[in-house]
């Protein structure tokens, strides 16, 4: 019976209650509400009552009155006004210590005649009439004068008020606030495996440092996942709501009359965790600690003759589970099952697989937006095929899109399978709002260039989903399509299932975060301005089991995604059916895995023209940049053009693309294809109105060739604005070269530039560009560089050689790139122009900077003639 009692008793706070649930004046109003809790409640109540918190009491009584606003952990904006409500409520305390304080001083001052009378002696006192009179009047009026401003109420009252009044002012957190942090902290563990002890410190997987926790702060959390009849997650945070109280009572930070809890609570919740683990023997140690710290404890004695009962009945058997044999991660299998499990392992970054066929490459799809800036494509999976396209949403976009969708956000929702009706749920914490097209140019923009990048039809498409993570949000393995036996799912938007996800990353994460496909074994980590892409369906209209996905907990950082789901209807003739049996669903294994498809013939990519080939990317680009210059010296001259540019580009308007001629370079007179191509380019530009990516001309940022000591042999910067100084261009390269003189690969990011490199025997040579350039043009001017420096040194690619040379060797760098702007990658062409120029001039009768002064003169004629 006492057992069945001190369950109840637990078990009573299964409903999520403020914090610091064990106030005392909180204690005062629940336990009127809670009979079941009375007990407890009024050893803590005895305990407090002396305090006589008459404020809190009224504050506290406030909230559970008041207004307070649910759901704020379901998005982390949410939470950001609560800022201003903790300032307010800390001008208000701080105004009211201020008075309590002048209050107490005052007291002080009136006692002060009091304390001097005393110090004399007595008889002189009593011998003078006025101090005699004093002494009497101290006792008398004096005292009542005392008593009163002691029992001052008004700052107190006038507290409560202020709180009272600002509950119409400011966002508060409600109760289920505060259980959605609570179980945010426990997801977060459980997924990440975090450790309570390195929590208790601050530590998130190694990220340091939020604020530590106190022992009340821990013992919430303990009791939080005993509610959750998580016991093993108990035990340890309770264990380390132990060790922190000992450690605050041991340096005093916390006055032992105001603590919240008990070591007696902790112990009471850590004994009976103990004995739901069958670890008799250990719970009646701590249930005995607990009697031996309150003797009258009502139910630790009856406990621990209940326990003992339980050892003799099993005859000596201690009941408990060994689960020494089983790692952490084993065990969380067992108790989750294989996809939780799995989910939760790609979440951390583990159980990945690279696909070794996963490449990178540029496409334009055919479409006119494309061709002039195409779309930095990596295919991360193939069978079903996944895509990521990376800087296709501006941070501008992007802000204007979040600024659009805060004031409309609403919880997430999911559907219901059986009722058909869309309601909220724990594996879902997240806000959203939806955003038309026609409500701001950006979303529209945003729409077009998702139909620009997937080739399909968007008129079916819902609309534009924003979604905000909240506190250790997220959304569990999921399929975006309706299975066939959902209810109402789509039927009433006419427009077929989802097809297909687009799904953009409109935030870095700083841990976590990360988007999962259980049974593919993919991670994808969230990148600003990337954007995921997939078919949800096969060509047969059949959902794709194995796209099921899940959005993993944020530990760290902010989330913010925008997804548009893609329906069937309008893509008949874009994506047409097929019936072939290779598109049959896929199976699962014994574990619940789904088997690979080993036939299966490859499943059509979005991309509706075929692909463009490794050397195509590169002219893709330079064709724009081509189109640009010419439309640049157009601008410049107004007519006549010569064009000193490489390719030209013929255009096939009726197919409505491109075709690209290669013509060998040669300065040519303007005629009438020239014409007709800026007409038609001023066209594009026009029907446009804003390009995918906008390009640019000016690509190379600098170009360095420095010795294996990482000496600066020669450098030349096309940016003042990156590095102005020679100060910091010097710094640049030192760390430039400390990052690369060792590593076996030819491009990293350093200060946000791409920079591409190569070495030889003494010499490295490196070219940078802005991080939004195209790292295949900044390959080609590095090559050219090299090949180009290779035949002035007549092969001998080292530095003695290259010092003998280095005004031609300058010439050519000149000759490669001016102020930024690539002039010439064929290093057969450099090296005509730098040995006519060499030859022109006799280079030893004049300064390296005439040379170069008159190298320049003679290009800028060249172009503007
Ligand atoms: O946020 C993510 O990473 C995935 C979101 C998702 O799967 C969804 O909203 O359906
Ligand atoms: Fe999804």
């Amino acid at each position: 019976m006492t057992l069945v009692c001190m369950y109840n008793h637990l078990k009573s706070h299964r409903t999520p209650v403020l914090f610091y649930q064990h106030y005392p004046a909180r204690h005062l109003i629940q336990s009127s509400h809670n009979k079941s809790n009375t007990h407890l409640h009024t050893i803590l109540m005895h305990k407090m009552l002396a305090l006589a918190q008459v404020t809190l009491a009224a504050v506290s009584l406030l909230f559970l009155a008041g207004q307070v606003h649910s759901e704020l952990f379901t998005a982390q904006v949410e939470l950001e006004p609560l800022f201003n409500t903790q300032e307010s409520i800390v001008e208000a305390f701080e105004s009211y210590l201020a008075r309590e304080d002048l209050r107490l001083k005052e007291i002080r001052r009136r006692l002060l005649p009091f304390i001097e009378r005393g110090r004399r002696e007595h008889q002189e006192v009593l011998n003078n009439p006025i101090s005699a009179f004093l002494l009497v009047k101290g006792l008398t009026l004096d005292l009542d004068d005392l008593l009163t401003i002691s029992d001052r109420k008004t700052n107190s009252a006038d507290l409560a008020s202020k709180i009272a009044a600002m509950k119409n002012k400011f966002k508060f957190p409600s109760q289920e606030d505060l259980g959605g942090a609570a179980t945010a902290l426990t997801r977060l563990q459980e997924t990440y495996l975090l450790e309570p002890k390195d929590m208790a410190q601050g530590y998130l997987h190694g990220h340091c440092c939020s604020m530590s926790l106190t022992a009340e702060d821990l013992f919430e959390l303990g009791r939080q996942n005993y509610n959750q009849g998580d016991h093993d997650q108990t035990i340890a945070w309770m264990n380390e709501a132990l060790l922190r109280y000992h450690q605050e009572n041991q340096n005093g930070s916390i006055a032992n009359t105001y603590r919240a809890i008990s070591q007696a609570d902790i112990l009471e919740y850590l004994a009976f965790s103990t004995y739901q683990k069958g670890e008799l023997v250990n719970a009646i140690k701590l249930t005995e600690q607990l009697l031996e710290m309150e003797p009258d404890h009502p139910r630790a004695g009856g406990n621990i003759g209940h326990y003992q009962k339980m050892i003799t009945d099993r005859k000596g058997e201690d009941g408990g589970i060994t689960d020494q044999t089983f790692t952490v991660r084993e065990k969380r299998a067992t108790q989750v099952g294989w996809e939780k499990a799995k989910y939760e392992a790609l979440c951390r970054g583990e159980a990945q697989t690279v696909q070794s066929e996963a490449k990178c490459r540029y496409v334009h799809g055919g479409n006119l937006y494309l061709l002039l800036g195409p779309v930095k494509q990596e295919v991360v999976h193939f069978k079903p095929n996944i895509y990521i396209y990376y800087d296709v949403l501006y941070d501008a976009e992007t802000k204007i899109i979040q600024e659009l969708a805060k004031p409309r956000f609403k919880r997430a929702t999911v559907h219901d399978h059986a009722t058909g009706e869309l309601v909220t749920a724990q594996y879902r914490i997240s806000k959203s709002s939806w955003l038309q097209g026609e409500e701001h140019t950006v979303v529209d923009k945003v729409n077009r260039r998702i139909k620009a990048v997937t080739g399909l039809e968007l008129s079916t498409a819902e609309e534009l989903q924003v979604v905000n993570y909240g506190l250790g949000g997220h959304y569990e393995p999921h399929f975006d399509f309706a299975r066939r036996d959902e209810k109402d799912a789509f039927q009433s938007l006419g427009t077929g299932n989802r097809i297909a996800t687009f799904l953009f990353y409109m935030t870095d994460v700083e841990a976590g975060g990360a988007t999962v496909f259980p049974s593919l074994d993919l991670t994808l980590w969230p990148r600003k301005g990337a954007a995921a892409f997939w078919y949800n369906l096969f060509e047969d209209g059949n959902g794709d089991v194995s796209t099921r996905h899940a959005a993993c907990p944020v530990l760290l950082g902010t989330k913010w995604v925008a997804n548009k789901w893609i329906h069937e209807r309008g893509q008949e003739f874009i994506r047409p059916c097929n019936l072939s049996p290779s598109n049959a669903k896929r199976t699962k294994d014994s574990k619940g895995k789904i088997k690979p498809l080993t036939k299966e013939k490859p499943q059509r990519v979005p991309i509706r023209r075929s692909q463009p080939t490794g050397s195509e990317h590169i002219l893709f680009r330079y064709i724009s940049l081509c189109i640009l210059s010419a439309l640049y010296i157009f601008d410049k001259t107004q007519s006549n053009l010569h064009v000193t540019f490489t390719y030209v580009v013929n255009v096939n308007v009726a197919a409505h693309h491109l075709d690209f001629i290669l013509i060998t370079p040669k300065l040519f007179n303007l005629n009438n294809l020239w014409i007709r191509l800026i007409q038609l380019v001023i066209k594009i530009f026009n029907k446009m109105d804003s390009s995918l990516l906008e390009p640019t001309l000016y690509i190379v940022k600098g170009m360095v060739i420095m010795d294996n000591d990482g000496n600066r042999i020669l450098a030349k910067y096309f940016d003042n604005n990156i590095f102005p100084s020679v100060k910091e261009q010097k710094a640049f390269e030192k760390n430039l070269f400390a990052k690369t003189h060792r590593a076996n690969s030819e491009v990293i990011m350093l200060d946000g530039l791409t920079c591409v490199y190569k070495s030889n025997v003494d010499l490295f040579f490196y070219v940078m560009g802005s991080c939004n350039d195209n790292e295949l043009i900044l390959m080609t001017v590095l090559h050219c560089l090299y090949d180009s420096t290779s035949q002035i040194l007549r092969k001998n690619v080292e530095k003695r050689v290259l010092m003998e040379n280095l005004d031609v060797v300058m010439l050519a760098v000149d000759e490669i790139c001016d102020g930024g702007i690539i002039l010439e990658a064929d290093p057969n062409a450099i090296c005509q122009r730098v040995a006519l120029r060499a030859d022109d001039i006799p280079i030893g009768e004049q300064t390296v900077a005439q040379v170069l002064q008159t190298a320049k003169e003679q290009l800028k004629w060249s172009l503007l003639k």
